[in-house]
């Protein structure tokens, strides 16, 4: 048996403004419950304007909910115009950061160095980094899903000593399945998940393989997530659509029910 607690994150994209984020974190709130916390790690990662508000009603109503950022700068400050640094999100005590979403991997040309300077500064800043990898349609129907995703999960590990990796969280997003409604087959995306694991065995340790929470993401719904959840090496869920929608957020985080 796992002993490896479910994370399942909301990520919002760019989604709610303040006012809206505190609305939707206080209807989850409000309808989670201990035995939720219990079973599964419960996070969303929003927009950088709502994180101070997000904080502020975490922090005073002492909520279970973890958040964190869906991107941050490789740097540590400096002239670099738009940017918000790792050091940034931690001192609003942020838990998690996604680093290499596709899509910021497709709109803002984000390479695997890039990727692999964003998890340093994560980590270097007390932050969890959520390394998201997965491969496009073409790549899949050329058969190639599984080397490509593991390319960007060792790319993206390049350097990170033993005692960060392990805490590292590593979301499987096929980009085909992202907002499309087209949910990868629950065998196949345990078949990428398992590559993962073996690629953390081989560039560290079968033990610190066996620590590492691996997401499954791409079109999860209460209806699709039992199934994806009964998969060996599949321990969460980073969801986009479905997170804006808070009853069906809790139907997810409540996937032992569905
Ligand atoms: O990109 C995703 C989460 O990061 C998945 O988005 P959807 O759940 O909307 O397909």
């Amino acid at each position: 048996m796992s002993t490896r607690t479910p994370l399942m994150a909301g990520n919002w994209k760019m989604n709610l403004n303040h006012l809206e984020a505190i609305a939707h974190v206080q209807k989850l709130a409000f309808a989670l419950t201990d035995k939720d916390y219990d079973a599964v790690e419960v996070a969303v990662l929003v927009p950088f304007t709502d994180l101070r508000s997000v904080q502020t009603l975490v922090d005073g109503d002492k909520l279970k909910i973890k958040y964190g950022a869906q991107d941050l700068s490789a740097h540590d400050s400096g002239a670099y115009t738009g940017e918000i640094s790792g050091a940034m999100l931690s001192k609003l005590k942020c838990s998690y950061v996604a680093v290499g979403h596709s899509e910021r991997r497709q709109y803002h040309a984000e390479t695997d160095e890039v990727c692999n300077a964003k998890v340093k500064a994560a980590f270097q800043h007390g932050l969890t980094p959520i390394l998201c990898v997965g491969e496009e349609l073409e790549v899949r129907e050329a058969g190639n899903a599984v080397a490509h995703t593991l390319t960007q999960v060792e790319g993206g590990l390049k350097d990170v000593p033993a005692e960060q990796a392990e805490t590292i969280v590593i979301a499987y997003e096929p980009v085909w399945a992202i907002g499309t409604g087209k949910v990868c087959g629950a065998e196949d995306a345990q078949e990428v998940c398992a590559a993962i694991r073996g690629k953390l065995a081989e560039l560290y340790s079968q033990e610190l393989a066996d620590k590492v929470r691996i997401q499954y993401g791409g079109s999860v719904k209460g209806g699709n997530v039992a199934e994806i959840m009964a998969q060996a090496d599949i321990d969460g869920a980073l969801v986009g659509g479905a997170s804006l929608d808070a009853d069906e957020f809790v139907k997810i985080i409540r996937f032992r029910d569905q």
